[in-house]
């Protein structure tokens, strides 16, 4: 590692300045570059299917352990260590900046984030103030002894995108069909303009603590933005992750956004910053980069489920996807959506290996 200077002037000390991280088929990948092989992670790698993880997690409530910095590292770890996944994402959940701000939530087993007091009104908007890195130190603290043991392996942060996170905080949780979300959405387009900028302020404040830790990418999540039809995200959403996007910009690290039912949606979401677009399983990648258009490489997209079925069918399944993305400038392989609580850890680590052999250049 060596010392760089930060955008803010500050003299730092991160894993964007590896040499030999910035030649990782990941970085490589998400900036277009030829590839030694075509790379891989998981969403929700960390976590959820691995006993490793159940067994350390023990006793401990999920917003607790992402303010532990050695659970959070060893966490971390564990796909790497055991699918040689090409790429880290850093354990800790989308709900995590709003609790740091004093937002009263939890996250519920088996159900998600539910929140104490949502958030439905002019007033309410106060709640949401601006969040600083004192806030979460236990971020900056997890990624500096992340970056010293990945060595190579690429760090990517991660933030929810003002329109899933402004879902929670309307709905007071997981929600189906977003109706007091879209209520405000068409019935206040002032306040709701106002909640998704200030979240795209928070949002963006907080990628960039995981930046200047030493993250070497960052994914936005907009998990839930494909109940949108494209005019209501051009108008109602574009503009707060844009906002998003153009707050990093200045680090130069690659800008990942998915989310999932956006096949419709998906040249605005590289229109809206991206250098990287994750896609579902819904739209093959050759057609998916017709329609983000050139200059931004893609991400994903084999159906989480087919996991599920016997090897030679994950084989034949993932060749699919390999062949759409044979065209493509940079492909990142990843499942459309995360793994799922009950899947097979081989399975994966399987998929990795045949992907590797696979793309073997
Ligand atoms: C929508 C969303 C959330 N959180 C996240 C998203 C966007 C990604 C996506 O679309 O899947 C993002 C997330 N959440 C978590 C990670 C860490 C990294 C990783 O798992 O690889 C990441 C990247 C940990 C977690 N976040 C959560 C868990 C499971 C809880 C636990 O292990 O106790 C983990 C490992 C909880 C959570 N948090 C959330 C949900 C829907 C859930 C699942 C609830 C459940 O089914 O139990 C909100």
């Amino acid at each position: 590692m060596s010392a760089n200077t930060s955008p803010t002037g500050q003299q730092t000390t991160t894993a964007t300045s590896n040499d030999a991280t910035q030649d990782s088929a990941f970085l490589k990948a998400c900036r277009r570059e030829p590839v030694p092989h075509t790379p891989v992670w998981f969403m929700r790698q960390a976590g959820r299917s691995l006993p490793e993880y159940l067994k350390v997690r023990e006793g401990i409530a999920m917003l607790d352990s992402c303010m532990m910095p050695e659970l959070v590292t060893e966490i971390t770890l564990q796909p790497v260590r055991r699918h040689k996944v090409d790429a880290a994402i850093y354990f800790s959940d989308i709900v995590v900046p709003l609790k740091a701000i004093g937002i009263d939530l939890d996250i519920k087993p088996g159900v998600g984030p539910v929140i104490a007091e949502p958030i439905r009104t002019r007033a309410d908007l106060a709640r949401l103030r601006d969040l600083t890195p004192e806030d979460v130190p236990y971020v900056t603290e997890a990624i500096g002894m992340l970056t010293a043991e990945l060595g190579a392996t690429p760090l990517i942060g991660f933030a929810g995108a003002p329109f899933t996170l402004a879902s929670y905080l309307v709905e007071g949780g997981p929600s189906r069909n977003h109706e007091r979300t879209k209520a405000m959405m068409y019935g206040d387009p002032q306040l709701w303009a106002d909640l998704v900028d200030r979240l795209a302020e928070i949002t963006g404040a907080f990628l960039k603590v995981q930046i200047e830790a030493g993250a070497s990418a960052v994914q936005l999540f907009d998990s839930w933005v494909g109940a949108l039809a494209p005019a209501d995200y051009r108008r109602a959403v574009l503009p707060a992750s844009a906002k998003v996007f153009d707050a990093v910009a200045p680090y130069g690290v690659p800008r990942i956004h998915f989310g999932v039912g956006t096949g419709e949606l998906l040249g605005l979401m590289g229109e809206a910053g991206a250098d990287v677009v994750g896609v579902d399983w819904r739209v093959p990648l050759d057609e998916a980069a017709r329609r983000v258009g050139p200059g931004k490489a893609l991400q994903g997209n084999l159906d989480p489920a087919v996991l599920f079925a016997p090897t030679p069918a994950v084989e034949a399944k993932t060749r699919e996807v390999l062949d759409a993305a044979a065209g493509l400038e940079g492909h990142i392989f990843n499942l459309g959506h995360g793994v799922m609580p009950n899947m097979d850890p081989d399975a994966l680590t399987r998929l990795v290996q045949y992907v590797h052999e696979q793309t073997a250049r």
